[in-house]
Protein backbone atom coordinates (compact mmCIF):
# COMPACT_ATOMS: atom_id res chain seq x y z
CA UNK A 1 0.00 0.00 0.00
CA UNK A 2 1.01 3.56 -0.10
CA UNK A 3 3.57 3.90 2.85
CA UNK A 4 4.46 -0.01 2.20
CA UNK A 5 8.38 0.65 2.44
CA UNK A 6 7.91 3.86 5.61
CA UNK A 7 5.70 1.07 7.39
CA UNK A 8 9.20 -1.28 7.79
CA UNK A 9 11.41 1.57 8.93
CA UNK A 10 12.17 3.11 12.26
CA UNK A 11 9.84 5.85 12.12
CA UNK A 12 6.87 7.22 13.80
CA UNK A 13 3.79 5.92 12.28
CA UNK A 14 0.37 7.56 11.16
CA UNK A 15 -1.03 4.87 13.16
CA UNK A 16 0.37 5.41 16.48
CA UNK A 17 -0.96 8.23 18.93
CA UNK A 18 1.27 10.44 20.95
CA UNK A 19 2.72 7.64 23.20
CA UNK A 20 5.91 6.29 23.99
CA UNK A 21 9.08 8.25 25.43
CA UNK A 22 11.15 10.73 23.37
CA UNK A 23 14.19 8.44 22.07
CA UNK A 24 15.47 5.96 19.60
CA UNK A 25 12.25 3.82 17.60
CA UNK A 26 14.29 0.82 17.41
CA UNK A 27 16.17 -1.42 19.87
CA UNK A 28 19.54 -0.23 20.41
CA UNK A 29 22.20 -2.22 17.63
CA UNK A 30 26.36 -2.64 17.06
CA UNK A 31 27.47 -1.64 14.29
CA UNK A 32 28.54 -5.60 14.53
CA UNK A 33 24.92 -6.18 13.57
CA UNK A 34 24.75 -4.05 10.65
CA UNK A 35 24.97 -6.24 7.16
CA UNK A 36 28.53 -5.61 5.83
CA UNK A 37 27.56 -6.16 2.43
CA UNK A 38 25.80 -3.67 0.16
CA UNK A 39 22.31 -4.31 -0.51
CA UNK A 40 21.39 -6.09 -3.79
CA UNK A 41 20.43 -3.89 -6.44
CA UNK A 42 18.44 -5.02 -9.69
CA UNK A 43 20.69 -6.72 -12.46
CA UNK A 44 22.92 -3.81 -14.97
CA UNK A 45 22.72 -1.62 -12.05
CA UNK A 46 25.73 -1.15 -9.46
CA UNK A 47 26.51 0.90 -6.51
CA UNK A 48 29.06 3.87 -6.69
CA UNK A 49 30.65 6.14 -4.47
CA UNK A 50 30.26 9.72 -5.88
CA UNK A 51 33.77 10.84 -4.87
CA UNK A 52 32.88 15.13 -5.29
CA UNK A 53 36.46 15.84 -4.94
CA UNK A 54 36.54 14.61 -8.48
CA UNK A 55 34.84 17.06 -10.94
CA UNK A 56 33.88 14.99 -13.84
CA UNK A 57 31.60 13.15 -10.72
CA UNK A 58 30.79 16.43 -9.81
CA UNK A 59 29.45 17.28 -13.09
CA UNK A 60 27.44 14.31 -13.23
CA UNK A 61 25.77 14.64 -10.17
CA UNK A 62 25.27 18.24 -11.13
CA UNK A 63 23.33 16.89 -14.56
CA UNK A 64 21.43 13.85 -12.73
CA UNK A 65 19.93 16.90 -9.93
CA UNK A 66 19.11 19.49 -12.71
CA UNK A 67 17.65 16.97 -15.06
CA UNK A 68 15.78 14.50 -12.53
CA UNK A 69 15.58 16.71 -9.04
CA UNK A 70 12.94 18.05 -7.18
CA UNK A 71 9.71 20.03 -8.91
CA UNK A 72 7.05 22.16 -7.83
CA UNK A 73 3.73 20.56 -7.75
CA UNK A 74 3.05 22.34 -11.00
CA UNK A 75 6.38 21.53 -12.58
CA UNK A 76 7.15 24.87 -13.57
CA UNK A 77 10.15 24.99 -11.81
CA UNK A 78 12.78 22.30 -10.91
CA UNK A 79 15.83 22.90 -8.66
CA UNK A 80 19.00 23.73 -9.85
CA UNK A 81 21.89 23.22 -7.31
CA UNK A 82 25.21 24.39 -8.98
CA UNK A 83 28.52 22.23 -9.02
CA UNK A 84 30.35 24.43 -6.49
CA UNK A 85 26.95 24.60 -4.47
CA UNK A 86 27.35 20.67 -3.79
CA UNK A 87 30.88 20.59 -3.18
CA UNK A 88 30.52 23.46 -0.51
CA UNK A 89 27.37 20.95 0.87
CA UNK A 90 28.66 17.46 0.63
CA UNK A 91 32.57 17.99 1.53
CA UNK A 92 31.71 19.73 4.55
CA UNK A 93 33.68 19.33 7.83
CA UNK A 94 33.30 15.27 9.04
CA UNK A 95 32.11 14.14 5.63
CA UNK A 96 32.63 10.88 4.25
CA UNK A 97 32.84 9.53 0.65
CA UNK A 98 30.91 6.88 1.15
CA UNK A 99 28.26 8.42 2.22
CA UNK A 100 28.12 9.76 -1.17
CA UNK A 101 25.94 6.87 -2.69
CA UNK A 102 25.39 6.58 -6.29
CA UNK A 103 23.86 4.09 -8.73
CA UNK A 104 25.21 3.33 -12.23
CA UNK A 105 23.79 1.42 -15.29
CA UNK A 106 26.95 -1.21 -15.44
CA UNK A 107 27.06 -1.32 -18.98
CA UNK A 108 27.08 2.24 -19.89
CA UNK A 109 28.52 4.06 -16.50
CA UNK A 110 25.80 6.37 -16.17
CA UNK A 111 24.48 8.08 -13.26
CA UNK A 112 21.26 7.22 -12.67
CA UNK A 113 20.26 7.31 -9.01
CA UNK A 114 22.11 9.28 -5.99
CA UNK A 115 21.61 10.12 -2.15
CA UNK A 116 23.87 11.86 0.38
CA UNK A 117 24.43 11.97 4.24
CA UNK A 118 26.51 14.39 6.01
CA UNK A 119 26.94 14.29 9.27
CA UNK A 120 25.18 16.77 12.34
CA UNK A 121 25.09 17.28 16.05
CA UNK A 122 21.10 17.59 15.90
CA UNK A 123 19.98 18.73 19.40
CA UNK A 124 16.10 17.49 20.31
CA UNK A 125 14.84 18.65 23.48
CA UNK A 126 17.55 18.02 25.99
CA UNK A 127 19.47 15.15 24.24
CA UNK A 128 22.29 15.93 21.64
CA UNK A 129 22.39 13.27 19.21
CA UNK A 130 24.81 12.81 16.46
CA UNK A 131 22.82 12.54 13.28
CA UNK A 132 23.05 12.76 9.58
CA UNK A 133 21.23 14.90 7.28
CA UNK A 134 19.91 12.85 4.15
CA UNK A 135 19.25 15.23 0.98
CA UNK A 136 19.51 14.65 -3.05
CA UNK A 137 17.81 11.64 -3.26
CA UNK A 138 17.13 11.33 -6.94
CA UNK A 139 16.23 8.82 -8.92
CA UNK A 140 16.31 9.24 -12.81
CA UNK A 141 12.94 10.04 -14.69
CA UNK A 142 12.73 6.83 -17.02
CA UNK A 143 13.68 4.38 -14.00
CA UNK A 144 10.78 5.96 -11.17
CA UNK A 145 8.77 2.85 -9.64
CA UNK A 146 11.76 0.47 -10.27
CA UNK A 147 11.66 0.79 -6.35
CA UNK A 148 15.11 1.99 -6.53
CA UNK A 149 14.34 4.90 -3.83
CA UNK A 150 13.55 2.32 -1.07
CA UNK A 151 17.22 0.61 -2.12
CA UNK A 152 18.86 3.74 -1.93
CA UNK A 153 17.76 4.66 1.55
CA UNK A 154 18.44 1.65 3.07
CA UNK A 155 21.85 1.38 1.63
CA UNK A 156 23.05 5.03 3.00
CA UNK A 157 21.34 3.94 6.53
CA UNK A 158 23.63 0.88 6.13
CA UNK A 159 26.40 3.15 5.52
CA UNK A 160 25.65 5.32 8.34
CA UNK A 161 24.82 2.27 10.73
CA UNK A 162 28.35 0.91 10.28
CA UNK A 163 29.51 4.26 11.70
CA UNK A 164 27.75 4.02 14.59
CA UNK A 165 25.26 6.25 13.38
CA UNK A 166 21.27 5.63 14.37
CA UNK A 167 19.58 8.84 13.85
CA UNK A 168 18.94 10.97 10.24
CA UNK A 169 17.16 14.25 9.77
CA UNK A 170 15.38 15.32 6.38
CA UNK A 171 12.73 17.00 4.76
CA UNK A 172 10.71 17.01 2.11
CA UNK A 173 7.58 18.48 0.11
CA UNK A 174 6.30 15.22 0.28
CA UNK A 175 3.70 13.46 3.35
CA UNK A 176 5.30 10.53 4.64
CA UNK A 177 5.53 8.74 8.55
CA UNK A 178 5.26 11.04 10.10
CA UNK A 179 6.66 14.70 10.29
CA UNK A 180 7.98 16.62 13.19
CA UNK A 181 7.16 19.21 12.02
CA UNK A 182 4.87 20.90 8.81
CA UNK A 183 6.53 24.83 7.75
CA UNK A 184 5.42 26.81 4.82
CA UNK A 185 7.61 28.58 2.86
CA UNK A 186 7.26 32.18 1.76
CA UNK A 187 8.60 34.16 -1.16
CA UNK A 188 10.35 37.68 -1.08
CA UNK A 189 9.65 38.99 -4.61
CA UNK A 190 12.78 41.28 -6.08
CA UNK A 191 12.68 40.87 -9.37
CA UNK A 192 8.45 41.03 -9.62
CA UNK A 193 8.09 41.40 -13.59
CA UNK A 194 10.27 37.83 -14.53
CA UNK A 195 8.22 36.67 -11.18
CA UNK A 196 5.62 37.50 -13.03
CA UNK A 197 6.32 36.72 -16.60
CA UNK A 198 7.89 33.10 -15.91
CA UNK A 199 4.79 31.83 -13.81
CA UNK A 200 6.36 32.04 -10.58
CA UNK A 201 3.66 34.98 -9.15
CA UNK A 202 0.50 36.63 -10.56
CA UNK A 203 -0.44 40.05 -10.11
CA UNK A 204 -2.84 41.42 -7.45
CA UNK A 205 -5.80 42.13 -8.58
CA UNK A 206 -6.39 45.47 -9.30
CA UNK A 207 -2.82 46.00 -9.24
CA UNK A 208 -0.37 46.83 -12.41
CA UNK A 209 2.42 45.56 -13.27
CA UNK A 210 4.21 49.36 -12.40
CA UNK A 211 2.25 49.50 -8.99
CA UNK A 212 3.77 46.14 -8.43
CA UNK A 213 7.36 47.05 -9.20
CA UNK A 214 6.79 50.07 -7.02
CA UNK A 215 5.32 48.12 -4.16
CA UNK A 216 8.63 45.69 -3.97
CA UNK A 217 10.78 48.40 -4.48
CA UNK A 218 13.85 47.79 -2.48
CA UNK A 219 16.82 50.93 -1.30
CA UNK A 220 20.05 50.41 -2.99
CA UNK A 221 21.94 50.08 0.53
CA UNK A 222 21.31 48.05 3.80
CA UNK A 223 20.68 50.36 6.71
CA UNK A 224 22.47 48.22 9.62
CA UNK A 225 25.94 50.36 10.86
CA UNK A 226 28.67 47.90 11.19
CA UNK A 227 27.12 45.45 8.12
CA UNK A 228 30.04 43.60 6.47
CA UNK A 229 30.64 39.74 5.14
CA UNK A 230 31.67 37.33 7.31
CA UNK A 231 35.25 36.81 7.86
CA UNK A 232 36.69 33.79 9.29
CA UNK A 233 38.37 35.59 12.04
CA UNK A 234 34.65 36.21 13.30
CA UNK A 235 34.13 32.17 13.49
CA UNK A 236 34.70 32.37 17.80
CA UNK A 237 32.25 35.02 17.87
CA UNK A 238 29.38 33.80 15.62
CA UNK A 239 29.88 30.13 16.61
CA UNK A 240 28.66 31.36 20.36
CA UNK A 241 26.09 33.66 18.92
CA UNK A 242 24.42 30.99 17.06
CA UNK A 243 24.40 28.09 19.44
CA UNK A 244 23.24 30.30 22.07
CA UNK A 245 20.09 31.44 19.74
CA UNK A 246 19.52 27.50 18.47
CA UNK A 247 19.35 26.41 22.60
CA UNK A 248 15.65 28.75 22.11
CA UNK A 249 14.46 25.86 20.19
CA UNK A 250 13.16 22.21 20.38
CA UNK A 251 15.52 21.00 17.02
CA UNK A 252 18.41 22.08 16.51
CA UNK A 253 22.01 21.59 15.60
CA UNK A 254 24.97 22.43 17.75
CA UNK A 255 28.15 24.27 15.77
CA UNK A 256 31.66 23.63 16.41
CA UNK A 257 34.02 26.57 15.22
CA UNK A 258 35.23 24.35 12.57
CA UNK A 259 31.72 23.80 11.29
CA UNK A 260 30.87 27.47 11.61
CA UNK A 261 34.02 28.19 9.45
CA UNK A 262 32.27 26.17 6.80
CA UNK A 263 28.82 26.29 6.48
CA UNK A 264 28.92 30.35 7.38
CA UNK A 265 31.71 31.81 4.53
CA UNK A 266 31.33 33.39 1.48
CA UNK A 267 31.40 31.89 -1.90
CA UNK A 268 29.19 33.95 -3.98
CA UNK A 269 26.50 32.21 -5.50
CA UNK A 270 26.84 29.82 -3.34
CA UNK A 271 26.71 31.10 0.11
CA UNK A 272 26.58 34.92 1.74
CA UNK A 273 26.73 35.13 5.24
CA UNK A 274 26.80 38.95 7.20
CA UNK A 275 27.95 39.79 10.42
CA UNK A 276 26.71 42.95 12.54
CA UNK A 277 30.51 44.18 14.03
CA UNK A 278 29.51 46.84 16.83
CA UNK A 279 30.21 50.23 15.88
CA UNK A 280 30.59 51.08 19.73
CA UNK A 281 32.16 48.34 20.51
CA UNK A 282 34.95 47.24 17.34
CA UNK A 283 35.61 43.42 16.99
CA UNK A 284 32.48 42.86 18.82
CA UNK A 285 30.30 40.64 16.50
CA UNK A 286 26.50 41.25 17.76
CA UNK A 287 24.33 39.92 14.82
CA UNK A 288 24.41 37.39 11.89
CA UNK A 289 22.26 36.71 8.89
CA UNK A 290 23.04 33.85 5.80
CA UNK A 291 21.38 33.42 2.95
CA UNK A 292 22.22 30.11 0.41
CA UNK A 293 21.84 30.12 -3.43
CA UNK A 294 19.45 27.48 -5.44
CA UNK A 295 18.26 28.48 -8.69
CA UNK A 296 15.83 26.55 -10.42
CA UNK A 297 15.29 25.89 -14.14
CA UNK A 298 12.12 27.67 -15.54
CA UNK A 299 10.83 24.53 -17.61
CA UNK A 300 9.60 25.25 -21.15
CA UNK A 301 9.61 29.07 -20.84
CA UNK A 302 10.64 31.11 -24.04
CA UNK A 303 12.70 34.18 -22.59
CA UNK A 304 13.94 32.99 -19.34
CA UNK A 305 15.92 29.35 -18.53
CA UNK A 306 16.53 30.51 -14.61
CA UNK A 307 15.41 31.89 -11.51
CA UNK A 308 18.03 33.16 -9.46
CA UNK A 309 16.53 32.55 -5.52
CA UNK A 310 18.19 33.25 -2.50
CA UNK A 311 17.40 30.99 0.54
CA UNK A 312 17.29 32.11 3.97
CA UNK A 313 19.70 30.14 6.28
CA UNK A 314 20.34 31.15 9.77
CA UNK A 315 19.61 34.63 11.33
CA UNK A 316 20.93 36.16 15.04
CA UNK A 317 19.46 39.58 16.32
CA UNK A 318 20.77 41.12 19.60
CA UNK A 319 21.49 44.48 18.34
CA UNK A 320 19.07 45.67 15.77
CA UNK A 321 15.89 44.74 14.92
CA UNK A 322 15.36 40.91 13.37
CA UNK A 323 12.96 42.62 10.60
CA UNK A 324 15.78 44.82 9.86
CA UNK A 325 18.06 42.59 9.36
CA UNK A 326 16.61 40.38 7.41
CA UNK A 327 15.63 43.59 5.27
CA UNK A 328 19.11 43.88 4.53
CA UNK A 329 19.42 40.56 3.08
CA UNK A 330 16.89 41.42 0.98
CA UNK A 331 18.53 44.38 -0.23
CA UNK A 332 22.07 42.54 -0.37
CA UNK A 333 20.22 39.87 -2.47
CA UNK A 334 18.43 42.39 -4.39
CA UNK A 335 21.84 44.05 -5.37
CA UNK A 336 23.38 40.92 -6.36
CA UNK A 337 20.83 39.90 -9.04
CA UNK A 338 18.25 37.78 -7.27
CA UNK A 339 14.70 37.06 -7.99
CA UNK A 340 13.27 35.90 -5.55
CA UNK A 341 13.89 35.33 -1.71
CA UNK A 342 12.83 32.26 0.05
CA UNK A 343 12.13 31.76 3.59
CA UNK A 344 10.46 28.84 5.94
CA UNK A 345 8.58 29.46 8.72
CA UNK A 346 10.65 28.58 11.06
CA UNK A 347 12.40 29.58 14.18
CA UNK A 348 11.08 33.35 14.61
CA UNK A 349 10.99 33.83 10.88
CA UNK A 350 7.06 34.70 11.38
CA UNK A 351 7.57 37.85 13.04
CA UNK A 352 8.91 39.53 10.12
CA UNK A 353 7.82 37.39 6.82
CA UNK A 354 4.30 39.63 6.69
CA UNK A 355 5.92 42.97 7.01
CA UNK A 356 8.73 42.64 4.87
CA UNK A 357 5.99 41.47 1.90
CA UNK A 358 6.49 38.18 1.67
CA UNK A 359 4.23 36.36 0.30
CA UNK A 360 2.99 32.60 1.38
CA UNK A 361 3.75 29.80 -1.19
CA UNK A 362 1.61 26.82 -2.11
CA UNK A 363 3.15 24.54 -0.46
CA UNK A 364 4.88 23.01 2.71
CA UNK A 365 7.77 21.19 3.71
CA UNK A 366 7.66 18.73 6.10
CA UNK A 367 10.76 17.83 8.71
CA UNK A 368 11.35 13.99 9.66
CA UNK A 369 13.40 12.40 11.68
CA UNK A 370 14.45 8.77 11.35
CA UNK A 371 14.37 6.40 14.01
CA UNK A 372 13.61 9.17 17.09
CA UNK A 373 10.52 9.29 18.39
CA UNK A 374 9.26 12.85 19.83
CA UNK A 375 7.97 12.73 23.16
CA UNK A 376 4.34 14.70 24.68
CA UNK A 377 2.55 14.55 21.05
CA UNK A 378 5.30 13.80 18.81
CA UNK A 379 4.88 16.52 16.51
CA UNK A 380 6.24 20.51 17.11
CA UNK A 381 5.14 23.85 15.60
CA UNK A 382 7.15 25.46 12.80
CA UNK A 383 8.56 27.86 15.48
CA UNK A 384 10.35 24.96 17.24
CA UNK A 385 12.37 24.25 14.22
CA UNK A 386 15.91 25.66 14.56
CA UNK A 387 17.05 23.45 11.74
CA UNK A 388 17.63 25.01 8.20
CA UNK A 389 18.53 21.84 5.36
CA UNK A 390 19.78 22.88 1.72
C1 LIG B 1 10.91 27.68 -7.39
O1 LIG B 1 11.43 26.43 -7.79
C2 LIG B 1 11.06 25.32 -7.07
C3 LIG B 1 11.61 24.12 -7.49
C4 LIG B 1 11.26 22.95 -6.81
C5 LIG B 1 10.38 22.97 -5.74
C6 LIG B 1 9.84 24.19 -5.32
C7 LIG B 1 8.89 24.26 -4.17
C8 LIG B 1 9.60 23.77 -2.93
N1 LIG B 1 9.55 22.56 -2.63
N2 LIG B 1 10.30 24.69 -2.17
C9 LIG B 1 10.95 24.31 -1.02
O2 LIG B 1 11.04 23.16 -0.65
C10 LIG B 1 11.54 25.41 -0.19
C11 LIG B 1 10.92 26.64 -0.09
C12 LIG B 1 11.49 27.61 0.74
C13 LIG B 1 12.66 27.33 1.45
N3 LIG B 1 13.28 26.11 1.33
C14 LIG B 1 12.73 25.18 0.52
O3 LIG B 1 13.36 23.98 0.41
C15 LIG B 1 14.75 23.98 0.65
C16 LIG B 1 15.00 23.07 1.83
C17 LIG B 1 14.73 21.62 1.46
N4 LIG B 1 15.48 21.23 0.26
C18 LIG B 1 15.16 22.07 -0.90
C19 LIG B 1 15.46 23.52 -0.62
C20 LIG B 1 10.18 25.38 -5.98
Amino acid sequence: DKYAFWETQPVAQFSEGGEGAEGPIDAPKTVDDVRSEPYYLPDSFEWSVCNLNNDAVVEEVYELLSNNYVEDDDSMFRFKYSANFLKWCLLCPGHRLEWLVGVRVTASQKLVGFISAIPANIRVSDNTVAMVEINFLCVHKKLRSKRLAPLLIKEITRRVNKCNIWQAAYTAGVLLPKPVATCRYYHRSLNPRKLIDVGFSRLAPRMTMARTIKLYKLPETTSTPGLRECRPDDVLQVTELLNAHLGLYKVAPKFVPEEVAHWFQNIDNVINTFVVESPSTPGRVTDLVSFYTLPSSILGHPQHTELKAAYLYYVVVTSVPLRQLVSDALVLAATRGYDVFNALDVMNNGTFLRELKFGQGDGQLHYYLYNWRLGAGCSISPQDVGLVLM
